[in-house]
């Protein structure tokens, strides 16, 4: 049998000869303009486009959010993309601060549906494109590179001469070298500049060059590469805003775009949550929250993530996630135990004035609207850290040290048995029947103490043994000393700690105590009651008699 090797029908991408580069030394300082495509790439990726109420709606969300630019639709595409950008204008739903912007191929009859869908906006960005790269060249075009770049020329021209007759609207003009990752760069430039020599820019009326990685094809160092390339070699660059617009199709777009910005791109075109064509465009979301963990603000709003993801999902029908960044379900939660310890101690630590420095917590999740409570779940992968800390949160009981332990170990005997989570109530259901609920043979139902006498407790303790009343009397140099006498067991206490439950009249006390019981192991007890003295009784009987049903 002949192997073949699949790889074999594929090339590498070549370097690009930039031997000077200087974007791996540069540190993105402010904010890039941002530019959603929502409603124009990702909308034409979803299996069920938007219809107008669900556009509505996203756009509505991207201007709460703080986006600026909005391209809205593909308006020669369909009536209903038309139709919906009419709907923008007539009814006068743009911000004056917002510009929506278009798209339309370099063809005459939609170049011109394209400008008559805008025609009485306030600002409007008319975005061209068509495709550079060789291989469309050849295969999808049929054109030489003079005729492609006469036809994104002859498209400049149209829409200058169509644009000119509405002067009542601010004009912003984009031209788009499609599939500009993979274009020779000198060809990419040559278009470039023969488009903007048509246009004439201005310092003062900049238009748009966008740069797509329209298929991402290297690297994301080879596309900063081929970006700072441009920045430096196009023409009339001072009247030009240099874009980029990733996409995922290696899985690095959030990298490409950045090391983009790194390399002098001013923008950035990408959707929420990186929706959009095969494996998406650049995920806006995360390149705003990995700015706003370097402590730069991205002048984006995600401060209730969870509603915009849930508008994003109800309006794309493509879930998000679980371990998306910043968003999924899971990413402000930890399972493994040495995970949890750390966080548990960051959160402790955290003031909320400083830097934050929480471990394995890249963002303060309450900055994006999520609360702690989900940090922390525990399965058999869990240390005593996240159980320990759920009963804090949830329950308000703070366990000693090695009362964890203890505790962790029956916790994990449930959670190697059933193999999955074990949510807070189940954990307190687990402390619940391990310690407290042990109230046989010995329970508690009354006490009288007498401290009179200097320095010593008396004491009168009532209680039931294996059902049946009994009445001891014991003596000691404190309440808990005096119980135990009372007790009349073979039993020291080795350690003990109490805390409030609560505040107020409605506050309980929880004791926890540490016996040596007769074969000279240790066990531990937890009472709770209203009453700190009795929470102390019953912390001493639950461990006698966990010892006892140990034991048998
Ligand atoms: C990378 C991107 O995401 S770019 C955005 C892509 N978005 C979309 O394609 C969604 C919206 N598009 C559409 O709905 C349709 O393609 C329409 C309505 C715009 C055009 O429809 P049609 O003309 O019926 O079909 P179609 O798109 O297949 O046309 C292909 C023709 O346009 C030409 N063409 C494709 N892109 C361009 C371009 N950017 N500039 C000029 N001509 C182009 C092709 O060469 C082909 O020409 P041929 O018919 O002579 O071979
Ligand atoms: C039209 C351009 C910007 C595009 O969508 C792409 O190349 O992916």
């Amino acid at each position: 049998m002949m192997l073949t090797n699949p790889a074999a029908k594929y090339r590498a991408f070549p370097p690009v000869q930039l031997k000077d580069r200087t974007w791996p030394n540069r540190v993105i300082s402010t904010p890039p303009i941002w530019m959603s495509t929502d409603l124009r790439d990702g909308n034409q990726a979803l299996i069920e486009p938007m219809n107008h109420e669900k556009k509505l709606r996203f756009f509505d969300m991207l201007l709460k959010i703080g986006l600026k630019e909005i391209e809205v639709a593909f308006p020669s595409a369909s009536q209903t993309d038309f139709d919906f950008v009419r709907k923008l204008i007539d009814e006068k739903r743009i911000p004056d601060d917002v510009t929506i912007e278009v798209l339309t191929q370099a063809r005459e009859d939609l170049i011109r549906r394209t400008v008559n869908s805008v025609v009485g906006s306030r600002r409007a960005i008319v975005h061209m494109y068509n495709a550079t790269a060789p291989a469309f060249r050849r295969i999808v075009f049929n054109m030489s590179k003079e005729e492609v770049k006469a036809l994104a020329v002859a498209g400049t021209k149209l829409i200058r001469e169509l644009t000119d007759a509405h002067p009542e609207t601010e004009w912003v003009f984009q031209y788009s070298p499609e599939t500009f990752s993979m274009t020779e760069l000198d060809f990419a430039k040559e278009v470039c500049d023969a488009v903007s020599e048509a246009w004439q820019p201005t310092p003062e009326r900049k238009m748009i060059i966008n740069l797509p990685g329209t298929v991402e094809a290297s690297t994301p160092n080879v596309y900063a590469d081929q970006v700072e390339w441009m920045h430096r070699n196009l023409a009339r660059r001072d009247s030009i805003i240099l874009s980029v617009h990733p996409h995922n199709d290696r899985g690095c777009a959030v990298a490409a775009a950045e090391l983009a910005v790194m390399a002098g791109a001013d923008r950035i075109e990408g959707c929420l949550f990186g929706n959009g064509e095969r494996t998406g465009n650049v995920d806006l979301v995360t390149l705003a929250l990995n700015l706003y963990s370097q402590g730069i603000n991205p002048g984006l709003d995600f401060s209730d993530i969870d509603e915009i993801r849930q508008c994003v999902e109800e309006c794309n029908q493509i879930p998000v996630h679980p371990r998306h960044p910043y968003v999924g379900d899971l990413v402000y939660t930890a399972f493994s135990g040495s995970h949890q310890d750390a966080i548990k101690k960051g959160f402790a630590k955290q003031k909320p004035d400083e830097i934050w420095e929480v471990p394995y917590m890249p963002v303060d999740p309450a900055d994006l609207g999520r609360s702690y409570d989900a940090v922390i779940r525990v399965n058999s992968q869990s240390g005593k850290g996240g159980m320990t800390y759920l009963l804090e949160q949830e329950y308000g009981l703070v366990l000693p040290r090695r009362l964890q332990i203890e505790f962790s170990r029956a916790v994990q005997r449930i959670t190697d048995e059933t193999g999955g989570e074990v949510a807070a109530n189940d954990i307190h259901t687990i402390f619940n029947s391990e310690y407290l609920n042990a109230v046989t043979p010995y329970h508690y139902r009354n006490h009288h103490i007498d401290d009179s006498k200097d320095g010593e407790v008396q004491i009168k303790v009532e209680l039931e043994k294996d059902g049946q009343p009994v009445s001891m009397e014991g003596s000691g140099n404190g309440p808990i000393d005096a119980f135990i006498n009372a007790l009349g067991l073979n039993i020291k206490l080795m350690d003990f700690h109490e805390h409030a439950i609560g505040a107020g009249a409605s506050a309980n006390a929880a004791s926890y105590v540490e016996l040596r019981v007769n074969n000279g192991v240790t066990r531990f007890g937890v009472g709770i009651d209203g009453n700190i003295v009795t929470a102390s009784f019953r912390a001493v009987l639950s461990a006698v008699n966990r010892d006892i049903a140990l034991a048998s």
